[in-house]
């Protein structure tokens, strides 16, 4: 990707190709709607997005890789973590220890990288109070409850108590669902990626996130001063 350059470049104006801002993607859900699913789908699909691999202290599941699902550490590495402020944001949830590492956040948003948070609320109001402007919360709700719960099952990762105890849950993490900007029922796999496709495409076009704008609007009609009244 070029930056657009109105000293260099006297052609650009008319095929300008923009930087932008990376966004941070959230995408929570209670457990087992469905948000790892969808995750992984944008990851294959979309080279801009990069995938923030939390520090975790629960067990590994079968079929999970250190280092590309998460961090597996000790509390006593959490810890410590936490004391040196390594954490952009953590949380307990279901008696573990989960947080975001610090390390490529800013460098890679600057380079116009998008960033996928699969994180919990607390976690969401954390990145919200840190980095408002640059984070683009979603919501997957599951299309019922007993579907929530035939989910976990038919996932078969977790034990009988694992998934009372995440269903138990399940009410109190959909109770925040109106502290998301855009909330997305899971009921087909597809339709609910398209779906945050669909944000994701428009939440790339905001004004705010397209840094070669001024120069580019400058270019068209000499000023950018009075955006409404020159444009
Ligand atoms: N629309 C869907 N229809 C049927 N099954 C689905 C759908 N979406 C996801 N699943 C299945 O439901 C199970 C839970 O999905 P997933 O692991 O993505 O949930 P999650 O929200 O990431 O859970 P957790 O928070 O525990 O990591 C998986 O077995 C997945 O294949
Ligand atoms: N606040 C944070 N929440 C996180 C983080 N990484 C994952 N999570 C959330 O934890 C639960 C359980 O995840 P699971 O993989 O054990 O099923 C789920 O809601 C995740 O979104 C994190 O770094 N911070």
């Amino acid at each position: 990707m070029t930056l657009f350059d109105p000293e260099t470049d006297a052609t650009a104006a008319s095929a300008p190709i923009m930087h932008r801002r990376g966004l941070m993607l959230v995408i929570s859900s209670p457990s087992g709607a469905g948000k790892t699913t969808i995750a992984r789908k944008l990851l294959a699909a979309d080279d801009q997005i990069a995938l923030s691999v939390s520090a975790t202290t629960r067990p590994r599941r079968p079929g999970e890789t250190d280092g590309r699902d998460y961090h597996f550490v000790s509390q006593t590495d959490f810890d410590q973590m936490v004391e040196e402020h390594a954490f952009l944001e953590w949380a307990k949830v279901f008696g573990h220890s989960y947080g975001t590492p610090k390390a490529q956040i800013w460098s890679r948003l600057k380079e116009g990288r998008d960033i996928l948070f699969d994180i919990d609320w607390q976690g969401t109001q954390q990145l919200h109070q840190r980095a408002e402007a640059d984070v683009v919360p979603v919501f997957i709700l599951p299309p019922s409850i007993d579907e929530l719960r035939r989910r976990l099952q038919s996932r078969a990762t977790d034990s009988a108590d694992t998934i009372d105890a995440r269903m138990d849950r399940a009410r109190a993490e959909i109770s925040h669902w109106h502290d998301y900007d855009y909330v997305v029922v899971n009921d087909d796999v597809e339709r609910c990626y398209d779906e945050v496709r669909q944000i994701i495409a428009a939440e790339r076009l905001r004004r705010a996130r397209q840094t070669g704008l001024v120069p580019f609007v400058r270019a068209l009609v000499g000023d950018t001063t009075h955006p409404r009244s020159s444009i």
